[in-house]
């Protein structure tokens, strides 16, 4: 039997004893659950409860238990014995350094040392009988060596060992030796070492629809974001493929371990769009964080609204832009102000009838405009003042000399005239309510829109602006995501007047585990799982969560300054994990965003992290990207490929633009030939609908993508087309196709058409170098070009 085979064995061996642990458990919460049952057959209240949290106690246990039976045992590290006592900042001890006398000289002088401790990490904790652990929560403290150690900083890990296993089966292992001059002992024989790296394994794996999590292969300086602690702005910059939303939502499932009372249900998770938060959503679960965080895209976050267009980007920039808050502050008042009320308002009282001219109804509106309260809160006050108004005008004060006696009159006036169906028919039309939706549609029409943009937009901008918001339907259908954050602005500015109270619901976020000893028990089972249904539940309700407790931003350098104002208002008492890429912006005006994102931040002291390594493009890709980011953001600093394929990205050419759909199918047949996972054909947003026709009926593995859609995706393969194209569709074109370029594990190609410019080698324009004509491009393949 070789090394590999023995090791493979006695993991075997371990994987076999924590089964056996995992199943008495699951018996012992079926007994909990079946025991439960008969003592609900007394049937008075105690026992009614009673059951309650025991059943529920102990159906949680069984369904994590059976959730988290597959794999969840996927790392071990071999340590020397510590000394006591020394932490981490973050609580981990990971500074544990070994204990002074740990290592020692063998006869030789060579450095020699027992391995004092063994640990398992896994998805889930197991302890045996005994308490002892079988395996640890890769979350907790003492796992955290086994993401932080390296070769520079080992502190007591000898050895770090990944476990590969299917089912029951323990299918191999891959160990790093992190003192390699060491000669380490276990159990007085020589620690066996196996394998040729896990992390490399990992990357080369082929990619699905779905992200998978990293939890076996976090690397130190991923980790130290992970586990940062929480209680200020943590802001993580890296180059594409660089881990940042792997490592933004393995944080979220950290910091649920860390303090699951306080993030239970309250993280918040924004996605630049909804391809994002589908193909990241499986990661939480996959950790045993099933429902306990809330992922959105930026156009699905206002609740009762999904964005289902896209804007062109001049239009995106006006409705991204600061000066669109100003706007809308004069739009919702407009609104109301330019409601279409009788021009008098005639009630009888005393006997006789009491008028307002237009003149003075003007006066009032005037009046109830200076309050500050949300437009539409300030109905009361147009009723108080118009009532005033009518008193006033009806002479009554004046037949009153005790001024006890005319407040008294004036309040029956009040409550006579203010109940009379004529006065409320009036006041709804004198100041009617308005949902943002109505505003929003109100913008459509050019020439209202003109008389509030005044000197805030250029006639052209209210042009565009109006046109592109007449594709808006009553509703709410033919929104962008930019326009859900203007319906946040003026969700904002109107206010939503008060409803009858909605029944209370329960405690919401608070674990369920955690909570059986506190308040929530008083609530029942039932109503606890109802909870549950309702909280994953995206629908159109009243009551919209505004406190999240710990808010993910990821693509965060995309947001513009309206969506950094709705992101901000979800997490005013938040702490915050802002992720993103500056040289991945399509953001056209960096500093006004940077200064919204201030503002939505508040005060919190930021602390900063960079990520460096690129774990998603093989070498051969990043180099073609670097010259492309060169051009993009002259200095910016690449992230560091560490994974090489040996094939270097192909160039094809389409010559004419009626050879653009074949060239388009036979490159991504090429491509699908080539890899067993996914291929994304990314082309310009304006040619979106028509590949997808081109590419109609394809293998279900290929995906065809408009430039921002590509956002944080990856492909085994990518083909990029007419890269001109997608330069060409706005200001920041260069950063977009400096992300299609990066979205591929495997395989990349470039297929140029008519407007293109490509060189004798294929590769075009948009991809060469800026230096003189003719300088090979970065990462060219040498020879003929590819040419179809
Ligand atoms: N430590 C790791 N072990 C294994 N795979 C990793 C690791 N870190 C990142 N990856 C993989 O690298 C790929 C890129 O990760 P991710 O999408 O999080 O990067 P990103 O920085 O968000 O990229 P982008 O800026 O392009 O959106 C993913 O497939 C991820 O699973």
């Amino acid at each position: 039997m070789d090394v590999r085979d023995r090791e493979i064995r006695d993991e075997q061996r371990h994987l076999d004893v924590v089964y056996g642990r995992l199943t008495e458990k699951i018996h012992e919460a079926e007994y909990l659950m079946a025991d439960a049952a008969r003592r609900g057959q007394v049937g008075t209240p105690g026992a009614l409860a009673e059951r309650d949290a025991q059943v529920f106690q102990a159906g949680l246990h069984l369904s994590r238990l059976n959730r988290e039976f597959e794999d969840f045992l996927f790392g071990r590290i071999d340590l020397l014995a510590g000394k006591d006592g020394e932490r981490g900042p973050d609580g981990a001890s990971t500074s544990v350094e070994p204990a002074d006398d740990a290592v020692t000289e063998d006869a030789d002088g060579g450095q020699v040392a027992e391995i004092a401790e063994t640990l398992h990490i896994g998805r889930l904790g197991v302890l045996d009988a005994e308490y002892v652990p079988l395996v640890i929560d890769w979350r907790a403290p003492a796992a955290a060596p086994f993401y932080r150690a390296t070769p520079l900083r080992p502190g007591r890990v000898v050895r770090r060992r990944v476990i590969r296993s299917r089912g029951r089966r323990v299918l191999g292992v891959e160990d790093d030796l992190l003192r390699p001059g060491l000669r380490a002992l276990l159990d007085g024989r020589e620690l066996p070492v196996v394998g040729d790296g896990a992390l490399l394994a990992a990357l080369g794996r082929e990619r699905g629809h779905r992200m998978t999590d990293i939890v076996a292969s976090i690397q130190a300086e991923q980790d130290e974001v992970i586990r940062a602690p929480a209680g200020k702005v943590t802001e993580v910059t890296g180059g594409p493929g660089t881990g940042k939303t792997a490592v933004a939502l393995h944080r979220a499932a950290y910091l649920l371990y860390q303090d699951r009372r306080r993030y239970a249900g309250g993280i918040l998770v924004v996605s630049p769009t909804p391809l994002l938060v589908s193909y990241t959503e499986g990661v939480l679960p996959s950790l045993g964080e099933e429902g306990q965080v809330v992922i959105r895209a930026l156009g699905s976050l206002v609740d009762g609204f999904e964005a289902d267009a896209y804007d062109e980007q001049r239009v995106a920039a006006i409705k991204g832009s600061a000066v669109m808050a100003r706007l809308l502050a004069r739009v919702a008042r407009g609104v109301t102000e330019d409601a279409e009320a009788p021009r008098t308002l005639r009630v009888v009282a005393f006997g006789r009838r009491v008028e307002l001219d237009a003149d003075e109804l003007a006066r009032v509106r005037r009046q109830v405009a200076g309050g500050s309260a949300p437009v539409n809160l300030l109905r009361p006050r147009a009723r108080r003042l118009l009532l005033e108004a009518l008193w006033h005008r009806s002479g009554a004060a004046a037949r009153y000399q005790d001024p006890e006696l005319a407040a008294e009159a004036r309040d029956a006036f009040f409550e006579d005239i203010g109940e009379e169906d004529v006065f409320q028919e009036f006041l709804a039309a004198f100041w009617p309510e308005r949902t943002p939706l109505q505003a929003l549609l109100a913008m459509a029409d050019e020439q209202r829109l003109a008389r509030w943009a005044r000197r805030l937009l250029r006639p052209r901008e209210v042009r565009q602006l109006a046109r592109s918001l007449r594709r808006v339907t009553p509703d709410g259908r033919g929104l962008s995501a930019h326009d859900v954050a203007l319906l946040d602005e003026l969700r904002a500015l109107l206010g939503t007047p008060p409803r009858p109270a909605p029944a209370r619901r329960g405690s919401g976020g608070l674990d369920e585990l955690d909570a059986l000893g506190g308040v929530a028990e008083l609530t029942t089972y039932a109503e606890r799982l109802e909870r549950r249904a309702d909280r994953g539940e995206r629908s159109q309700r009243d009551e919209e969560r505004f406190d999240y407790t710990h808010v993910i931003v990821d693509e965060a350098q995309d947001l513009t300054p309206m969506q950094w104002r709705m992101v901000g208002r979800r997490g005013r008492q938040a702490s915050w994990t802002v992720v993103g890429d500056p040289a991945q912006s399509s953001w056209t005006a960096p500093d006004e965003a940077a200064a919204e994102q201030r503002a939505a931040l508040g005060g919190r002291s930021r602390r900063r992290f960079e990520l460096t390594v690129n774990y998603r493009n093989p070498a051969e890709i990043a180099r073609v990207a670097d010259g492309v980011l060169a051009r993009a953001m002259p200095g910016a600093r690449p992230p560091r490929a560490v994974r090489s394929t040996g094939v270097l990205p192909r160039y094809a050419v389409a010559a004419g633009a009626d050879e653009l759909p074949d060239a388009v199918r036979a490159e991504a047949e090429r491509l699908l030939g080539e890899v067993t996972g996914t291929v994304g054909v990314v082309v310009a947003m304006g040619l979106r609908a028509t590949a997808r026709s081109w590419l109609a009926g394809a293998d279900d593995r290929l995906v065809v993508l408009g430039s921002l859609e590509a956002k944080g995706l990856e492909y085994d393969a990518t083909l990029v087309v007419a890269p001109a194209g997608i330069v060409a569709e706005s200001p920041a074109g260069a950063r977009v196709l400096y992300v299609a370029l990066t979205r591929s594990t495997q395989r990349l190609t470039v297929l140029s058409g008519p407007e293109d410019r490509p060189d004798a080698a294929g590769v075009p324009e948009a991809l060469r170098p800026a230096g003189p004509a003719g300088e090979p491009a970065p990462g060219a393949a040498p020879g003929p070009a590819a040419r179809r």
